[in-house]
């Protein structure tokens, strides 16, 4: 029997990150080949006219698992109903622009669409926050919407940890598919912290540490970890644009592995509340490993911290309680 199609949200769909992840939705690259879906769309009335065209596009591509469209600039309508909720929406910081001003007018955005969902979207909804500052905005969300669950709100910070698995397959030179369970820890900010001490690599004599592969210490905990950490800045400079496509398959992967699982034996990093696991201060938005069943993400416990490590922890940590601190005044 046909399965009943899963309605997913994906606002600020008239941007670029939202004309790249669109067709992938709707191509089951989420949800497999055999879930139909319906997208909502959401973007302010100055982009409806493009977003429109995104419609009309989508309506071209005849996909097979488009069951409906809906383009919107109304909050209520483009929540109503949504199993999953992708926010990519916000309001980017321009020419002349303070930290607190875009934090302002981001941390109003969420919080009204924060309300939206929580009165409109179906129960059980998840929540995916792309649009920076990532984590914040997701916390912001968490606080307007007290009757969503926390364990449904999330945000992504699988790009960093699909930047990290690259840039361990190029320095090995052995396909990205046989690296797995690296780590970002904290936020989706230049004070992330690309971890390897626990990633593998699959080689035909069994899985070997990356740390004993790579053989190159100052590189993994110095160039490594730079390189990761600036990647969406080197991205700018030579796009001239933000990331778009890396962060769209990035947002279907985290989502895919939050709803169908992680593989056996594999983590994957998500900006999820910390209950202080790592000593990470409890009510923070926060990246871990997880691992993901029957719809849920679980912080994998347990893993080995050392002194370098845990200095790394705690810096962004520490910026994520700034953040905190700024968007709450914000919020009053
Ligand atoms: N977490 C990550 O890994 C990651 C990676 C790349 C980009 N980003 C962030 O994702 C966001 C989107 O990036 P982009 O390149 O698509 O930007 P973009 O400017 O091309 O698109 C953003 C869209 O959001 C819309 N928008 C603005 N306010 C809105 C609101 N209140 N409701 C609905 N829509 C609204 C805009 O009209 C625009 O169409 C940015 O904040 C960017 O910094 C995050
Ligand atoms: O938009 C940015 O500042 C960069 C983006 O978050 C990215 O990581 O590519």
């Amino acid at each position: 029997m046909a399965k009943e199609p899963v309605r997913i949200l994906v606002t600020g769909a008239a941007g670029q990150i939202g004309y790249a992840l669109v067709p992938m939705i709707a191509r089951g690259v989420v949800l497999g080949p055999d879930q139909p879906v319906i997208l909502h769309m959401l973007d302010i009335p100055p982009a409806a006219e493009a977003l429109n065209g995104v419609k009309m596009e989508l309506v071209d591509a005849a996909f097979p698992l488009l069951k409906g469209v809906i383009a919107t600039t109304d909050v209520v309508e483009a929540c109503t109903g949504v199993n999953i909720a992708i926010m990519v929406g916000g309001f980017p910081r321009k020419e002349g622009m303070e930290r607190k001003d875009v934090m302002s007018k981001n941390v109003s955005i969420y919080k009204s669409q924060a309300s939206a969902l929580e009165k409109h979207a179906a129960a059980n909804c998840k929540v995916l926050v792309v649009a920076n500052p990532a984590n914040t905005n997701a916390l912001i969300l968490k606080e307007c919407a007290p009757s969503i669950p926390e364990k449904n709100i999330s945000c992504l910070t699988r790009l960093d940890h699909n930047r990290a698995l690259g840039q361990i397959s190029e320095r090995l030179n052995v396909p990205v598919c046989d690296v797995k369970n690296v780590i970002i820890w904290g936020n989706h900010s230049s004070t992330q912290y690309p971890d390897v001490s626990h990633a593998t690599v699959k080689t035909p004599s069994g899985e070997k540490p990356v740390p004993e592969l790579v053989a190159d210490d100052a590189w993994l905990k110095g160039e490594f970890i730079t390189t990761v950490q600036q990647r969406g800045a080197a991205i700018i400079k030579a796009r001239k644009l933000s990331s778009a496509l890396s962060a769209a398959s990035s947002a279907c992967d985290h989502i895919r592995d939050w709803v169908l699982g992680t593989p056996e034996g594999t983590w994957v990093s998500m900006g999820v509340y910390s209950d202080g696991s790592y000593n990470v201060p409890a009510g923070l938005i926060y990246s871990f490993p997880v691992t993901c069943r029957n719809g849920e993400w679980k912080i994998v416990q347990g893993l080995s911290i050392d002194e370098f490590s845990r200095k790394k922890l705690d810096l962004t940590a520490e910026e994520l309680s700034e953040e905190k601190t700024l968007a709450y005044s914000c919020l009053t």
